[in-house]
């Protein structure tokens, strides 16, 4: 294990003329990353990803808990623990009047590379993350998925075997972040371990080995993302009821009612309302279809729209806390 940590907490209390406020960012996050896996932490805004993240990498002391990082203890060693890991914060870190190669350079000598060594170094992590052409350019001049390289870069140039990554692909574009993600797979194959937080649903399940789902402090769920959504079902149904004829509010199918009897169906795993939507969780999508359109058709109801679609990780995080995460904040 790279990572593992026990009841880890911390509570942030701020003071202002309205009075003390406490917030509990993190509550009781128990964690293992296994050596050379991706691990992600995926959650909405606020769940508390920095702060975890913050934690595991020395920045912020936990108010409560314990963990080992890169083999050495949280609370005791922090420093060795600094020698042994890269961080890449949100904001990236990346000095903007500064060329990639400069920035590289400060970066080596901060993390102790001996001066004989640091120029080499810097060339070979500029040739690793495809940044030589634009080396020696004011990193303000560089488009967000090159300077988001750099600030990766950043993180690895004393070749750290445990990379916190705090939201990596957080305002690219498709074509960038799918790069990064390969480059991301790349630090992989080269057996480096990767911690990294996001709240994108297809950057979790595309590229993390296994996750672990925060919302409010606390993990919800962990595991791969094709074990979590197993979990919840294989295929989820959402449909839509043509309301009755009539036009009368009281004729309006009565979704729950609706709910209750897809949910009583053997083939079905769960049912959920959803707005004037509803949600049915099913194993085995392309074999149930026909049996619920025909429980549906028994009670009259008349069905306006239906798509089958695969369980993704949203379900999970509607199904372990009530909500989507698309829509959480
Ligand atoms: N230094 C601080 N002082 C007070 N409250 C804080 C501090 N840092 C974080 N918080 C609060 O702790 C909670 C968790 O914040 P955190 O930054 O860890 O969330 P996050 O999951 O990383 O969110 P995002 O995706 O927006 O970065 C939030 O309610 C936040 O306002």
């Amino acid at each position: 294990m790279i990572i593992t940590a026990h009841g880890l907490k911390k509570t942030f209390t701020t003071r202002s003329r309205k009075g003390t406020q406490t917030v509990e960012a993190v509550r009781d996050i128990d964690l293992s990353v296994e050596t050379g896996e991706i691990f992600g932490v995926l959650g909405p805004n606020g769940a508390g990803k920095t702060t975890t993240i913050r934690m595991l990498s020395t920045l912020i002391t936990p108010t409560g808990g314990s963990a080992t990082v890169a083999g050495r203890d949280l609370a005791r060693d922090p420093r060795a623990i600094r020698e042994r890991i890269g961080y890449v914060s949100q904001a990236g870190g990346v000095d903007e009047l500064n060329s990639p190669r400069a920035n590289l350079m400060l970066a080596a000598r901060v993390n102790g590379i001996a001066k004989a060594d640091a120029a080499g170094r810097v060339e070979e992590t500029l040739t690793a993350f495809e940044l030589t052409e634009f080396a020696d350019r004011p990193a303000r001049t560089l488009s967000g998925g090159q300077k988001r390289r750099v600030a990766i870069a950043l993180g690895l140039v004393h070749r750290p075997p445990l990379l916190f990554l705090d939201e990596p692909t957080t305002g690219l574009d498709p074509q960038n972040r799918a790069n990064l993600w390969d480059q991301i797979r790349l630090l992989r194959s080269a057996g480096t371990s990767v911690l990294l937080s996001t709240h994108y649903l297809d950057e979790a399940d595309a590229l993390c080995d296994r996750l672990a789902i925060v919302d409010h402090g606390v993990i919800v769920a962990e595991g791969t993302p094709a074990a979590l959504k197993r979990e919840v079902a294989s295929d989820v149904v959402t449909l839509r009821l043509t309301p009755a004829d009539t036009g009368r509010p009281a004729d309006a199918p009565d979704l729950e009612e609706v709910r209750k009897l897809l949910e009583a169906q053997t083939y079905a795993r769960e049912a959920r309302v959803d707005g004037d939507r509803l949600l049915v969780y099913l194993d085995d999508g392309e074999h149930a279809l026909p049996h619920l359109l025909r429980a549906l058709a028994e009670r009259a109801l008349v069905i306006q729209s239906i798509a089958l679609d695969r369980a993704t990780l949203d379900d999970v995080f509607l199904h372990k806390t009530g909500r989507f995460l698309r829509d959480a904040a």
